[in-house]
């Protein structure tokens, strides 16, 4: 299975253009007015064009009804939708129906329990985020920088398709494969050098790290 990596939280042709040097599997948009990472869908369908044909362009939407997942599908064409908020399995697969895109659904995790309602949703979703519960007062389902304890990834049943994420870093990448083992990692703040604000040479280090990381396992 190809390990996947998504760089999120995108808004500039520098940032699209290193995660694209950089390998990535897929190119995350938010679609959160809340978020520092929010875009609109028109420059979200301009800058997503240089992805085609080397990532995915995943649409993170939070919650959304169907008239903001309409404007978005029209606006950038995503490969992949992802749903990070409380979406319910039927909600997930009416969205599915409805745009004919694979669906990635997110949850968010602190202890073993968070980890159960995924079999809800098996069948349904085609993937699944596994992020960290946001902190207390944030106003914000992800993008917050904060991990979890990636040990708890170890008893997941291995017919689970996820990606990790969840205060992703060049400095912790290491031990989160070396822990969780995961098909695939997202990161969005730990390439960042504000909120909001992706940094190129962030960017590349997170990929450098995550080849060694790959490298010392292979030995
Ligand atoms: O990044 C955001 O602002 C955001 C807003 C609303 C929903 C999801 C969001 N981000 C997602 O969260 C992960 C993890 O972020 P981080 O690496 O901990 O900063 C990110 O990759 C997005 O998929």
């Amino acid at each position: 299975m190809p390990f996947d990596i998504k760089i999120c939280g995108l808004k500039t042709d520098e940032a699209l253009a290193a995660a694209l040097a950089g390998g990535a599997s897929h190119v995350g948009f938010i679609f959160f007015v809340k978020s520092p990472r929010n875009i609109k869908t028109a420059e979200a369908g301009r800058l997503r064009k240089a992805a085609i044909g080397k990532a995915k362009a995943v649409a993170v939407t939070v919650d959304a009804d169907d008239a903001t997942l309409d404007a978005i599908v029209e606006a950038m064409s995503p490969d992949m939708l992802q749903l990070h908020g409380n979406e319910t399995p039927e909600r997930v697969a009416y969205v599915k129906t409805r745009y004919g895109l694979p669906v990635m659904k997110v949850f968010s995790v602190r202890d073993a329990d968070d980890l159960e309602p995924i079999a809800l949703y098996r069948g349904v979703a085609d993937r699944f985020l596994l992020d960290a519960k946001p902190p207390a007062g944030s106003e914000l389902p992800g993008g917050n920088g904060v991990p979890f304890d990636w040990r708890l990834l170890a008893g997941l049943d291995a017919g689970v398709d996820y990606m990790l994420s969840g205060g992703l870093n060049a400095a912790n990448i290491g031990e989160a494969l070396l822990l969780a083992n995961p098909p695939g990692i997202d990161v969005s703040s730990g390439v960042e050098s504000a909120p909001g604000v992706k940094d190129t040479a962030l960017i590349e280090s997170f990929f450098r790290a995550v080849r060694a990381a790959q490298a010392r396992s292979a030995a």
